[in-house]
């Protein structure tokens, strides 16, 4: 086993139970934090995550709203939900399920969520805020991982880490926070030579390429800390990472598991962006 098997269950059951508290306050004071997530389709994939978000959300005491949309919907009707829920006073975050129907254009519709109610942090402004360290809403998955580092004292200042996979929502923006953290960073992805020559240098990890158990331990560097973000299913149907855990567990000194690593902070950061809309709405008027 690594010496740490970083447990982001555990992490963000913390955090959560910190979030409730933080909920309740705002309640008292006549400002109960709304999340809206709009759901188009069937993928069974993004049900079960959307009714995650759902569960999560009203357990910390907040208003949950979901909007299950047909595959057929039309892209004007997707926009119109967005505005609904734009002036809507008592949803404070609104975010669209990914990915979306190849008919509907992703980037138009997150460009139409209020950067205000972004607490996925995907709208250009706050993606752009976040590169020159304003205060914005951060991308939920990047930020759990952050939070995963710190609650594991991780060092990172100085650091070599080492992002495999560049998406929008995952690599681009986890290098960007790495970064000003003082990080030395580099990206790797699909067209990267010699990969091994890069992730070998890393002090830190982050791998997000959905390819099951693509990292082995001729990848990493003896006490790395690896923060698996896949989550694809193996050969017999079981639920796995990017990583090869038992590759790696005994070269790794701190290792993400897959489930229970990355997934259940990307819902804790999204509790977390939603209370923090609400207290900058509600501050106005309470
Ligand atoms: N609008 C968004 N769409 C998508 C996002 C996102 O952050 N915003 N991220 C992913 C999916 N995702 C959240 O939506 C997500 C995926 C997985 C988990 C999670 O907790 N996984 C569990 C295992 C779950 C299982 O048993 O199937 C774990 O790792 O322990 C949370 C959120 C794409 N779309």
């Amino acid at each position: 086993m690594p010496s740490v098997l970083i447990d982001g269950k555990a992490i963000g059951a913390k955090i959560r139970e910190e979030i409730k508290r933080d909920v309740e306050r705002l309640i008292e004071r006549g400002c109960r934090p709304g999340l809206a997530v709009v759901l188009v389709g069937e993928d069974q994939a993004s049900r079960t995550y959307v009714k995650n978000k759902e569960k999560s959300s009203t357990a910390v005491g907040m208003k949950s709203e979901l909007i299950e949309l047909p595959i057929s919907v039309s892209q004007k009707d997707v926009l119109e939900t967005v505005d609904r829920l734009n002036n809507d006073p008592t949803i404070h975050g609104i975010l669209v399920q990914l990915p979306l129907p190849p008919h509907i254009d992703e980037s138009k519709v997150i460009r139409a969520i209020s950067p205000k109610k972004d607490v996925d942090g995907f709208h250009p402004e706050n993606v752009g805020k976040m590169i020159i360290g304003q205060t914005s809403y951060v991308s939920c998955t990047p930020a759990g991982i952050l939070e995963l580092l710190k609650h594991t004292g991780t060092e990172i200042s100085g650091k070599h880490a080492v992002i495999v996979g560049r998406s929008n929502i995952v690599g681009k923006p986890m290098g960007q926070l790495l970064l000003q953290k003082d990080a030395t960073v580099t990206y790797c992805h699909s067209k990267t030579e010699n990969l091994e020559a890069f992730t070998r240098q890393a002090d830190i990890l982050i791998v997000a390429i959905g390819q099951a158990k693509y990292i082995t331990a001729e990848h990493i560097k003896e006490g790395a800390t690896v923060i698996d973000v896949g989550m694809n299913r193996d050969e017999n149907g079981k639920l796995c990472g990017d990583v090869d855990f038992a590759s790696v567990k005994e070269k790794a000194g701190a290792l993400t598991p897959v489930p229970g690593g990355v997934g259940p902070m990307t819902v804790t950061m999204l509790l977390k962006n939603t209370l923090q809309s609400a207290q900058l709405m509600c501050s106005k008027y309470i």
